[in-house]
């Protein structure tokens, strides 16, 4: 491998943060905050416990430009912060000076800043009543991942600065908080206050990157569905959220099983958000925050939880050193969730290569959206300059793990002996970071341990090559007896073979006999919207509306796939149902394909920008933003200086 490709993937500088993360080491944090819901915002004190690592003038923290400093003391002695340059897409640094007596290395500091965040935090959500299910009372919650997180509070925002923390948080009196520690109690009273407020504390003890730093504030309710899993919702949302994530507990002792490592963090709570989430699931320690558009009503869209579950292993306890290797956090949950779910499916193995034919699906969307040639399709990309939101798609999750770790497999000697590399892997670098580089070390020796020879894998083409994996690499070295000789994505696909003959005869004879119960009806429709697909005719269509119920089905994953679909066969009747779907719902995964692909019908493009214009300030400030430039509404791009 070349020179430049080494330092590629063993790429330890974190491109993505400006703060002093090698001259200290960040120990504890400790945050007293009070959320104010008439003005937006947070304020309170945030106090670091670190160590000098080297020598140093000052304290390098990431803030954002609207993150004001008011006051800083270092071991008790008053400082003045000083902010630096800002930078285009990594905020604003803020320089807290050490007093010259306290930089000797091994010495412990105790940064003590008191701060407020801005209205425009890009970190948080801050919603009206009107935009929550019981339309009784606002909503705020955060969203670290990434670099979010010196949005809400003053720190060494990268993944290899894992610390441990501890949280107060007031709130009105008709308020919960939650966050992604464990809670220490119930509510507690505000010392000399008015009963206007009331106070939570929480304490995470396992050390956590910041991006997994989560708030969530809001009128809930709770109930306990498992030995260590309680669902939190809005109060009227409780119940069918609370059956919809039933399986948790099997999902997380089927986890401990295949890891070999029990699961690492207290609780595995679930808080499901109002519908402007803008993701599925976000893997906060303690405290999945989960989008409703998974309550389906038939648990079919529990996938999601699994793969939140899953990051408490691949992602929370092993977590990639810097976001270039963020396909070690999502290509090895996505690797994770679908052996969970192999495990617990009466389908098997076949489920396993069903969910690989549809993984090949969205890494070809991702790849083409991207264009085959964007560094930012390669499992490694380089992210100099670059908001690592920008970056952000199904690539790590789909190329990292039903690709390369699959690949992997095949060259291991197939899934139970894949299945004892992992085991290892994770019980090595648990409560650690690691890279590309490091990961491909342990693999390879580990094979040499089991008399595995991986010397065939082309680990620079893996890693680094832009664009689909080339299937005649995989082929050289598949080794596995169950599958084809061809490549890692020929394996027997006998349930999507189904969902792709039925396409096939739903293109060629749309008057025939259908059932009308389908398995896998995302399946049949993303294969019928595949890239060269040929088109349904309308007919078709309206036929399948009615034997199906497309349309007007509670399954969010169908809906989107079903309007994209109509859409695409440019049928005028979806538009009304796509402008009602974004106006509803925040989650990126389902508007933006929705918003570019309405934009890119000339007849509907006004109807792309007048709906967003009208709905931009319900989504998420992550969301608007890449809408923004989704719909080419911001001028050059999405790299927008953070608030
Ligand atoms: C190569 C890209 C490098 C870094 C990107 C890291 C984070 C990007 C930031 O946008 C945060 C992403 C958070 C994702 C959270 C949950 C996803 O697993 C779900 C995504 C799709 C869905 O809605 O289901
Ligand atoms: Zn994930």
């Amino acid at each position: 491998m070349s020179h430049d490709a080494e330092a590629r993937i063993g790429c330890t500088t974190d491109k993505s943060t400006l703060a002093s993360v090698t001259a200290f080491s960040f120990k504890h944090l400790s945050l007293s905050l009070s959320v104010d819901f008439a003005t937006k915002e947070i304020a309170g004190t945030a106090t670091w416990t670190v160590i000098v690592a080297e020598a140093a003038e000052a304290l390098v923290l990431d803030t954002t430009a609207g993150l004001a400093v008011t006051a800083a003391t270092v071991n008790g002695h008053t400082v003045e912060c000083r902010s630096l340059a800002p930078h285009e897409c990594l905020g604003t640094p803020l320089a807290v000076p050490v007093p010259e007596a306290e930089r000797e290395p091994g010495n412990e500091l105790t940064v003590s800043l008191t701060y407020s965040t801005s209205p425009q935090s890009s970190a948080l959500q801050w919603l009206p009543p009107a935009q929550t299910a019981g339309k009784q009372r606002p909503y705020m919650f955060s969203q670290c991942q990434a670099i979010h997180a010196r949005a809400l509070f003053p720190c060494a925002d990268a993944p290899t600065c894992k610390f441990t923390y501890d949280a107060e948080v007031t709130v009105p009196a008709w308020a919960t908080a939650l966050m992604s520690a464990e809670p220490q109690g119930g509510p507690q009273e505000v010392p000399a206050g008015d009963g206007s407020t009331r106070r939570f504390a929480f304490q995470q003890d396992r050390p956590v990157p910041s991006y997994l730093v989560a708030v969530a504030v809001g009128e809930l309710g709770s109930k306990r569905v498992g030995p260590r899993t309680t669902v939190w919702a809005e109060p009227c949302m409780v119940e069918a959220v609370a059956w919809e994530f039933g399986e948790t507990e099997r999902f997380i002792a089927t986890a401990e099983d295949l890891t070999g490592h029990a699961y690492d963090w207290s609780r595995y709570d679930i808080l499901c958000m109002p519908p402007s989430f803008p993701y599925g699931g976000m893997e906060n320690p303690c405290l999945t925050f989960a989008t409703p558009t998974l309550l389906a009503g038939d648990r079919s869209l529990a996938n999601v939880i699994c793969h939140e579950v899953a990051h408490g292993w691949t992602g929370n306890l092993v977590t990639n050193h810097t976001w270039e290797h963020f396909w070690l956090n999502e290509g090895w949950t996505r690797w994770l969730e679908n052996r969970v779910l192999t495990r617990l499916s009466p389908h098997g193995e076949e489920l396993y290569n069903f969910q690989m034919q549809e993984s090949l699906t969205h890494l070809e969307e991702a790849v083409s959206q991207f264009g085959a040639t964007s560094p930012l399709t390669a499992l490694v990309p380089p992210l100099d300059g670059i908001d690592p939101d920008d970056a952000f798609s199904a690539v790590p999750y789909e190329k990292g793990s039903l690709a390369l770790l699959n690949h992997l497999t095949s060259v291991a000697g197939g899934h139970a002996k894949f299945e004892t590399f992992a085991k290892a892997y994770i019980a090595a670098y648990a409560r650690r970071t690691l890279t590309s580089a490091d990961f491909r070390a342990f693999f390879c020796e580990w094979c040499g341990k089991e008399g595995v020879d991986c010397s065939g894998v082309e680990w620079e083409k893996w890693l680094l090559e832009p664009g689909m994996p080339d299937r005649a690499m995989q082929a050289e070295a598949s080794r596995d007896p169950t599958r084809s000789a061809e490549g890692v994505y020929d394996y027997p696909d006998t349930l999507g073979a189904k969902a792709t003959q039925l396409v096939e005869r739903w293109v060629s004879c749309p008057e025939g006999q259908f059932a009308a119960e389908e398995h896998f009806l995302e399946s049949l429709l993303a294969r019928s919207h595949k890239a060269g697909a040929p088109l349904l005719p309308l007919a078709a269509l309206q036929r399948m509306d009615e034997l199906y119920q497309l349309t007007a089905t509670r399954n969010a994953e169908l809906r989107c796939r079903w309007q994209r679909v109509c859409l695409c066969h440019r049928a005028a009747f979806i538009v009304p149902e796509v402008v009602d779907f974004v106006a509803t719902v925040g989650r990126m995964k389902f508007v933006r394909p929705l918003y570019r692909e309405l934009f890119a019908w000339e007849e509907q493009s006004a109807v792309a920008v007048r709906t967003f214009m009208q709905h931009r300030d319900g989504y998420h400030p992550i969301c608007s933003k890449m809408l923004s430039a989704d719909l080419k509404l911001d001028g050059k791009s999405a790299k927008k200086q953070r608030t």
